[in-house]
């Protein structure tokens, strides 16, 4: 019996060579131009990465979809009525940086051409954060992204409309531009077959409530779930690397919330984005994010130049 498959533990632990090898007639429909479009800035992704790595994840997922769309099948059957089948939803979780949003556009992009799930959307959590206006009441403008800077009510309740099946759901907008909400602006989420949601806190578990009871999750109605996992060292460089190609892109627009550190020299800029990194998000990371990674079906672990050198899969 192979190593990653003894029943000591219950993921399969592979490396990027195995876990390659595991899809290896999975056509990939993907060209390098697709991957530009798909990439955040800083990772530098390219179509050998897709195809090694999120290859084999869709093809996967499409099992699940299949899998899922049975079970749904046998409880119709067994209540002896046709229920309406909900959206497989997907949560990909990890730190600021890590690359959350290339993986789930990725995904988006891998499952749409699959002809059990062609229709695919994405939601980030971010449009969950209180508006910054709310966040400066609540004392909280130093704590975005932790878990209290979210309407965790909303989120849960997002989720749970989606898989109750409601036709039409909606979900306010971020912009990281203006690093606020977009007043009046929403997602509509119209009964997918797929729906990822991103975001750095969707495998944290319930809160307790006051009588000590246990509230719903928003992992509680993921179908699946993935964490992105990396080394913080390497994570806080790329924060850093990115904060300064931001510097002299998005930074440069006068509408940008950080506008101001566009005229940074470089040392001043590496300064700022460590502050922002060590204050923010490091504590965000260690605290709240990291903790969560054991309850994700799949890690991705990435190595110091951003590709993916091991892959952790739920046994079930
Ligand atoms: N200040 C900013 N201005 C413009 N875009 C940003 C800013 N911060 C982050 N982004 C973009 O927002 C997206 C999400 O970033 P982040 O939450 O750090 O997650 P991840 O890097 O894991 O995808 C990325 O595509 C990133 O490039
Ligand atoms: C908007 C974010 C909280 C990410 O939100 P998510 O979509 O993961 O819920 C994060 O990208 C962010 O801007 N954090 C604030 C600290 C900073 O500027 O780095």
């Amino acid at each position: 019996m192979p190593a990653s498959l003894t029943p000591s533990t219950p993921y399969v632990d592979l490396d990027r060579e195995a876990w390659t090898r595991l899809s290896a007639s999975t056509p990939l429909p993907l060209t390098d131009a697709d991957v530009d479009r798909l990439a955040g800035l800083g990772d530098p992704i390219d179509l050998a990465e897709v195809d090694a790595i999120y290859r084999p994840i869709s093809r996967l997922l499409d099992l699940y979809v299949e899998a899922t769309r049975g079970l749904h099948q046998a409880s119709s059957t067994f209540l002896r009525e046709d229920i309406v089948a909900t959206p497989f939803v997907i949560g990909v979780a990890g730190s600021v940086a890590v690359g959350k949003s290339t993986t789930a556009r990725l995904l988006r992009e891998l499952l749409a051409r699959w002809p059990a799930t062609p229709r695919v959307q994405l939601v980030t959590t971010d449009g969950f954060l209180y508006p910054n206006a709310e966040l400066e009441r609540r004392g909280l403008m130093e704590r975005k992204g932790f878990p209290e800077s979210y309407d965790r009510r909303a989120l849960l309740r997002f989720v749970s409309k989606i898989k109750a099946g409601r036709p039409e759901v909606r979900a306010p907008v971020y912009d990281h531009l203006t690093y606020d909400i977009v007043p009046g602006r929403e997602i509509v989420v119209q009964r997918p077959d797929v729906l990822v949601v991103e975001g750095l806190n969707v495998l944290q578990p319930a809160r307790p409530t006051a009588e000590g009871t246990s509230n719903l999750a928003v992992s509680d109605f993921f179908d699946f779930s993935i964490y992105v996992d990396a080394r913080t060292p390497d994570v806080r460089q790329w924060y850093v690397d990115r904060f300064l190609s931001l510097r002299s892109t998005a930074f440069a627009d006068p509408e940008s919330y950080f506008h101001r550190f566009a005229a940074l020299s470089d040392d001043e800029a590496v300064a700022r984005a460590e502050h922002l990194w060590d204050t923010i998000n490091a504590p965000n990371l260690e605290q709240n994010i990291l903790p969560t990674r054991s309850r994700a079906d799949l890690v991705l672990t990435k190595g110091r130049d951003h590709s993916v050198e091991r892959v952790r899969l739920r046994k079930i």
